[in-house]
């Protein structure tokens, strides 16, 4: 099965234009205001417009309420909600049931133990996405760090949900990953930026090629 990819963090159409034509199979807005990757609503909506028929448009939260979601989902045209914070199963499922769209739910990884709430979540969310806890510093962001976990880790799961794998992913150890991990499905951000929050064609059409060819 083609590995399926996902360009996260965009916020310009160059990146956007390079992500879709180089086969990205979904495309992430960033809506947590503290990362450099921000994207507010109306430049979303915009971007999202921009978007082809069968490739997915993904709106990445962290913790969020419900008057924030509601504010992106009701002006940006989303397929899927990203939750990349510390929310429960509990709200995943609430988020899901209330907003009617599927949720693909972060779990960060550190160690075996991290692996438990995978096993929770895999109950309501449709899909997990596997990323490397943040470091333990106080600027550090919820994701989009950069920095990969022990794929081994992974090595051998199974699970009950789609999954897709992220954290420091770049062209250069994406083969790596996929091998070690058996992933389908990847997701990368800083890997493919010339600078935080900025995204470099090239690197994300280098990143596409590696990835689909594999
Ligand atoms: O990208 C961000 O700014 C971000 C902010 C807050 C939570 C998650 C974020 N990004 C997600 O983090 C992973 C890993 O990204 P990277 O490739 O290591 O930079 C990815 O799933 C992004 O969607």
């Amino acid at each position: 099965m083609a590995v399926q990819v996902k360009i996260c963090g965009l916020n310009e159409p160059e990146g956007l234009r390079a992500a879709v034509t180089g086969g990205a199979r979904y495309v992430g807005f960033v809506f947590y205001p503290a990362s450099p990757r921000y994207v507010a609503p109306l430049l979303a909506a915009e971007l999202a417009r921009m978007v082809p028929t069968g490739v997915r448009t993904v709106a990445l939260f962290v913790d969020p309420d419900d008057e924030f979601l509601e504010a992106v989902l009701g002006s940006v045209p989303i397929d899927t909600v990203q939750l990349h914070g510390r929310e429960t199963p509990r709200r995943v499922a609430e988020v899901k049931q209330r907003y009617g769209l599927p949720v693909m739910k972060a779990i960060k990884v550190g160690g075996p133990e991290d692996l438990e709430l995978a096993v929770e979540h895999a109950q309501v969310a449709d899909r997990l996405l596997f990323d490397a806890k943040p470091p333990p510093k106080v600027a550090a962001l919820p994701g989009g760090n950069g920095i990969a976990f022990d794929w081994t880790l992974l090595a051998g799961r199974r699970w009950p949900r789609p999954w897709m794998l992220s954290g420091g992913l770049n062209a250069d150890n994406v083969a790596e990953a996929v091998r070690v991990t058996g992933a389908t499905a990847l997701d990368v951000s800083s890997g493919v930026e010339d600078r935080p929050g900025h995204k470099d064609p090239a690197l994300i059409r280098e990143f596409l090629a590696r990835a689909t060819a594999l």
